[in-house]
């Protein structure tokens, strides 16, 4: 079984017409019901490879104090408690080590929050400091902060496609009206090949999880057998990235839009074949304050029962930040 490949340039493009807009929604729909993963064709041209490229440079060339200057800190340490460098093992995924190293980034707060303004060295409240790029790898701020804003107006138009998808083709803002300030999430990734003694076989480089919030868009380098999806037959099937392509996926709080129409795939990655793998996810996410509650027309196709209670995206993102660096083995944590 393969994912399919999506293409909704009939949403990003201003000449098109309503009929390829319908059918692009239509195939939308079929895919986001019986997958929770597609392909989306779409390009960003160079600035893809740049980023992937620097990603690239700053696990393999960067030093160890570089690395260490943006380390993710407490609030209490001089860190939010979210943003920042990770370095291997540290992420928790089930109350297990992932065996990745990765710089956690989020949409900027207008006014970041310190925890003592006597004491700025004590850092800030969870996840509402500063992000910390590494200014030694030069062009890395300036190439992922373009990177991140292009995502951001894709993911604008994927919610107006979404909402077409979902029968709301005459209000085909009702997602984005929550989504349009969203405090996005973005992640840059480094997987060095698992080894059998570093866990090697039964070992994860990345654990079994739904993500947490909207639509991710995924861009990796071509390392095939890496990351895997769990269809709906229980199998784990291979999303090899496809040139010219971003893998995407829908998350909690698009499950709990659709009220369950869309399930949050879980997904995982293993990464056993040879060379360091680079992965660079934007998690296109809901307004902090947004209060996410099922759709009328998703709970009008389950009969009128609301499967889901509302939840404040904030809250949501609080409590899954909480768990990622916790380690709690019964705890069952999303990205
Ligand atoms: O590296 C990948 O391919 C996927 C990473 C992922 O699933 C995540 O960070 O949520
Ligand atoms: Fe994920």
């Amino acid at each position: 079984m393969s994912l399919p490949i999506l293409d909704l340039s009939a949403f990003t493009s201003p000449s098109s017409t309503t009929d390829s807009k319908r059918a692009a929604a239509s195939a939308l729909s079929a895919a986001c019901r019986d997958h929770g993963f597609f392909y989306l064709r779409h390009t960003l041209g160079p600035l893809e490879q740049r980023a992937l490229a620097l990603a690239r440079e700053f696990f393999l060339t960067s030093s160890p104090s570089t690395k260490s200057r943006i380390s993710r800190l407490n609030p209490g340490d001089g860190g939010d408690g979210a943003r920042g460098y990770q370095k291997l093992n540290e992420n928790i995924t089930q109350g297990k080590t992932d065996f990745h190293e990765g710089i956690d980034y989020y949409s900027p707060v207008v006014e970041p929050k310190l925890l003592d303004p006597a004491h700025p060295e004590k850092g800030y409240e969870l996840l509402m400091g500063v992000n910390l790029f590494p200014q030694e790898v030069e062009g890395f701020q300036e190439t992922f902060e373009a990177f991140w804003d292009e995502l951001r107006k894709l993911g604008d138009r994927v919610m107006v496609a979404m909402a077409w998808a979902l029968g709301y083709e005459e209000d085909e803002e009702v997602l984005l009206r929550q989504t349009r300030n969203g405090f996005w999430s973005a992640r840059v990734i480094g997987y060095p090949e698992l080894k059998k003694e570093d866990g090697g076989e039964g070992g994860i480089s990345c654990g079994e999880h739904s993500d947490y919030g909207c639509t991710t868009f995924l861009l990796a380098d071509p390392t095939p057998g890496a990351l895997q999806v769990l269809a709906k037959t229980g199998e784990w099937i291979d999303a090899d990235p496809i040139e010219g392509c971003y893998v995407v996926n829908i998350g909690d709080m698009m499950e709990l839009w659709t009220n369950g129409l869309w399930a949050s795939t879980r997904h995982r990655v293993i990464h056993t074949k040879s060379g360091f793998r680079v992965s660079i996810p934007f998690f296109y996410e809901p307004n902090f304050d947004a209060v996410v509650e099922p759709l009328d027309k998703c709970v009008a196709v389950a009969g009128g029962e609301k499967k889901y209670q509302p939840k404040k995206y904030g809250d949501h993102l609080i409590e899954k930040v909480s768990g990622n660096f916790y380690k709690a083995p019964e705890a069952d944590q999303g990205k």
